[in-house]
């Protein structure tokens, strides 16, 4: 006979979704209550006073962030003080608002998630574009999505060109061009890395990372066409930051899933 008497359920985590009227945060209110041991307790919208903001961390674990870079840190911050884990998606977050996040997260001993692409298929093409950085001399960054994105490059296009740069240990070749008749045509440039961002409606999310050797060519390219099956992968996250021993921050959702070398 099966003994229940002993069996322990855990508890759901309670989490609140930081702009649930946002496209992603229809996606998550939506979708995350259907994801097994998570309970979500709310939304926390721009328009909310302090009294509300306090009253919704207070009965939260996690906070899931897709909101605005602007606004993002000073959320995340009051979250951690709260002892709040946070999930961040927020693209656009400057190297020292993750720091800040990390270290204030080691001070209260909790976990938490950052990730510039919650997509496995995006995590395989930020990985092979690490690989081919160390091999080919020329690359450039072309992405587009809709035409409200805040942000411009995307989170993962920044995050590519820095890493790919890094990888390589010295800038790539960006060639000059003799005559620009047009301002800004060769797009933004880091470690010689150009950057394009196309903005038209109705685009999710696209990447090309377009790679140049010597007489050949090798295109990485990565298409989004939804945002529901957003949500399995951010409750993972989510579960990432209860897990035991996980404290300050993990980065990026390939080790969030513990993906292999
Ligand atoms: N890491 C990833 O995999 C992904 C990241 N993103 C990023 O997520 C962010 C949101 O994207 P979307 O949902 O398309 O934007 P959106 O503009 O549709 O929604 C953002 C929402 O956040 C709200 N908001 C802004 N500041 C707030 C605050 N302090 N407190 C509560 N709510 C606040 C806004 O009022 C708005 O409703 C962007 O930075 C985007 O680049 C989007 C998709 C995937
Ligand atoms: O704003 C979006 O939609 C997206 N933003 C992310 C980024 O800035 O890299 C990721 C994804 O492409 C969707």
């Amino acid at each position: 006979m099966l003994n229940t008497a002993s069996a322990q359920v855990p508890e759901p985590i309670r989490v609140v979704v930081a702009g649930p009227n946002g496209r992603m945060g229809r996606a998550m209110m939506e979708g995350l209550p259907q994801q097994s041991g998570l309970h979500v307790v709310g939304g926390l919208s721009r328009k909310d006073d302090d009294e509300a903001i306090a009253a919704v961390l207070a009965a939260a674990d996690v906070i899931v962030d897709f909101t605005h870079p602007a606004t993002s840190p000073a959320l995340l911050e009051r979250a951690l003080d709260a002892g709040v884990r946070p999930v961040i998606g927020t693209s656009g977050l400057a190297e020292e608002v993750l720091e800040l996040v990390d270290g204030k997260a080691r001070e209260q001993g909790i976990g938490a998630v950052w990730a510039p692409h919650f997509r496995l298929a995006a995590v395989l093409m930020i990985r092979f574009a690490g690989i081919a950085a160390r091999y080919l001399d020329h690359v450039e960054i072309i992405e587009a999505h809709h035409s409200t994105k805040a942000d411009a490059p995307s989170g993962v296009a920044r995050t590519m060109a820095r890493m790919m740069r890094d990888v390589r240990g010295s800038d790539f070749v960006d060639p000059t061009v003799e005559k620009e008749t047009l301002d800004g045509v060769r797009g933004g440039v880091h470690g010689g890395v150009r950057v394009h961002s196309i903005r038209v409606p109705d685009i999710v999310g696209w990447h090309e990372v377009m790679f140049s050797g010597d007489q050949e060519q090798l295109t990485i390219r990565h298409h989004e066409t939804g945002r529901e099956s957003y949500v399995p992968a951010v409750a993972a996250a989510v579960q990432k930051t209860m897990a035991p021993g996980v404290i300050g921050l993990v980065r990026g959702y390939d080790a969030v899933i513990g993906l292999a070398d």
